[in-house]
């Protein structure tokens, strides 16, 4: 049997699968907590994904491996390889002012769409290179490369040396390289930063990226695939085709789907980002989801289980309760300084179980709008991540969206995509090899347009 290890490097935790890279059975898996914060020294990545390999046994039996990991992460390096700052994540809401001086330079958001697919937010690394350039100049100019949260562990796996890679879609969160051209647009890189620093070089979907060269280890390791950011693995994981639509409750909530010629939004909603097979993945992409639900758990003083049971037992709309979940600003709609809010507090609705079902139905709704923005009438609508663990999810989630949606059995998609995503480099086939597609359940509710349009109705107060 050969083996395969896929990482997922994701904003709370990082999570090793290892499979058969014949017929996809996991093998072995492992897992470890990422540091919370919006900034983050790199080297708690790789302390993480150190654990998280030693847990699921090592990579000594293991013929390829491939990182998947968070997008849009800005990590610069000094001229000896060296973190600068810690890492600003795409959730780190300082650059929103720096995006927005960005757009107005180049000539408004249209003019952005068309050359790298997407506008510019506070997430993308091009606005944290414009926020470093003008607040910690120091830092700007110590910076030799500039490089991702995947890019960076990649080359750690790596052993450190040789130059930088990174792959087509997590090269396109960038706001300076573009999926419709497949080239870096390095006068845009300049214009925000000052200077082109050196960036890694983007490898085909099939290429190699080397070996794994661990200290421990100095023989000749596992080959290394190129990697992606976390929604590209996670359309490769969940096997997703043109025609689905993903939704993702995770950290970040996101809405994506499989297309086969770039996108430009105009409006800068979808994001026009490429995917890890040759094609491309407009996303549209939120801020507050999982950690919506795990707010109101924390603020009811229950466990994520008992919400559910909370949230199950209280009436579709919550009595008119609605929570607007903004927690940490928001993407989508652009609102970087927004807080959440609760409308509709009555003696009525003042329950636990009220407050349970308003946190679920509004992290849906916000959701639901990401998904309308996409403008697609998918014929499979998949939701996946931590968030669709949770019963009260699933079961509402039909009800919000107005159709049904397919739950793949739970489970680490993004780092199943990374492993498929090795696989193929040792298969070398013209696609990815296909693994057998793992159990679904579909779940239906009868439409709940009410709590749509109530949610419509407040979501502009907040
Ligand atoms: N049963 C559950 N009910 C609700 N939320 C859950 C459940 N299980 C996990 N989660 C939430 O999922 C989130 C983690 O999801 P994940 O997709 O791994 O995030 P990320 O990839 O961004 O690190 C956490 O906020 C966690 O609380
Ligand atoms: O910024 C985006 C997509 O554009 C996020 O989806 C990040 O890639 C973080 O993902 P999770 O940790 O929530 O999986």
């Amino acid at each position: 049997m050969t083996l395969v290890a896929g990482v997922d490097s994701s904003t709370q935790s990082c999570k090793v699968v290892i499979r058969d890279a014949g017929t996809g059975a996991l093998v072995r898996q492992g897992r470890a907590a990422h540091p919370d914060g919006t900034e983050v020294d790199p080297e708690a990545w790789w302390t993480a994904l150190s654990e998280a390999i030693e847990q699921a046994g090592g990579l000594d039996d293991v013929a390829a491996v491939s990182v998947a990991a968070q997008q849009h992460g800005m990590v610069c390096l000094d001229e000896s390889g060296k973190v600068v700052r810690k890492a600003l994540l795409w959730n780190d809401t300082r650059s929103a002012r720096a995006a927005v001086d960005l757009v107005e330079e180049l000539g408004g958001p249209a003019k952005w769409a068309e050359a790298v697919g997407s506008v510019p937010v506070a997430s993308f690394t091009v606005s944290k290179l414009r926020w470093l350039a003008e607040h910690e100049p120091d830092s700007a100019r110590r910076t030799a490369s500039v490089c991702l949260p995947h890019d960076w562990l990649t080359w750690r796996l790596g052993g450190a040396a040789g130059e930088l890679v990174t792959d087509r879609g997590d090269a396109s969160g960038t706001g300076y390289w573009s999926p419709a051209t497949g080239e870096y647009r390095t006068d845009l890189l300049r214009a925000a930063f000052g200077s082109v620093p050196q960036l890694p070089r983007v490898l085909d979907p099939r290429d190699g990226a080397g070996e794994v060269r661990l200290a421990r280890d100095p023989g000749p390791g596992a080959r290394l695939a190129p990697g992606t950011g976390d929604n590209m693995a996670a359309a490769l994981g969940v096997g997703a085709l043109p025609g689905d639509v993903v939704v993702s409750i995770g950290t970040s909530g996101t809405a994506f789907a499989v297309a086969r010629t770039p996108s430009a939004d105009p409006t800068g909603i979808v994001a026009g980002f490429a995917d890890a097979t040759g094609r491309f993945l407009p996303l549209v992409c939120t801020l507050n989801a999982a950690r919506v639900l795990d707010a109101a758990a924390r603020m009811l003083g229950v466990g994520l289980d008992r919400l559910d049971e909370l949230a199950l037992s209280a009436p579709s709309g919550a009595g008119g309760l609605v929570c607007v979940p903004y927690l940490e600003g928001e993407r989508t709609p652009n609102l970087p300084d927004a807080t959440g809010s609760l409308h509709g507090l009555t003696l009525g609705t003042s329950t636990p179980a009220h407050l349970a079902r308003a946190a679920v139905e509004g992290m849906l709704c916000h959701l639901a709008d990401a998904f309308d923005a996409l403008g697609i009438d998918p014929a499979r609508v998949l939701l996946i991540g931590g968030g669709a663990r949770s019963k009260a999810v699933r079961r509402i989630a039909p009800a919000v969206f107005g159709r049904p949606v397919v739950v793949p059995t739970p489970g680490e998609y993004v780092a199943d995509g990374a492993a498929r995503q090795a696989a193929w480099l040792l298969a070398g086939s013209e696609e990815p090899p296909t693994w057998p597609a793992g159990g679904t359940e579909v779940y239906e509710a009868d439409p709940a347009p009410s709590v749509r349009a109530r949610y419509a109705e407040v979501r502009g107060l907040s």
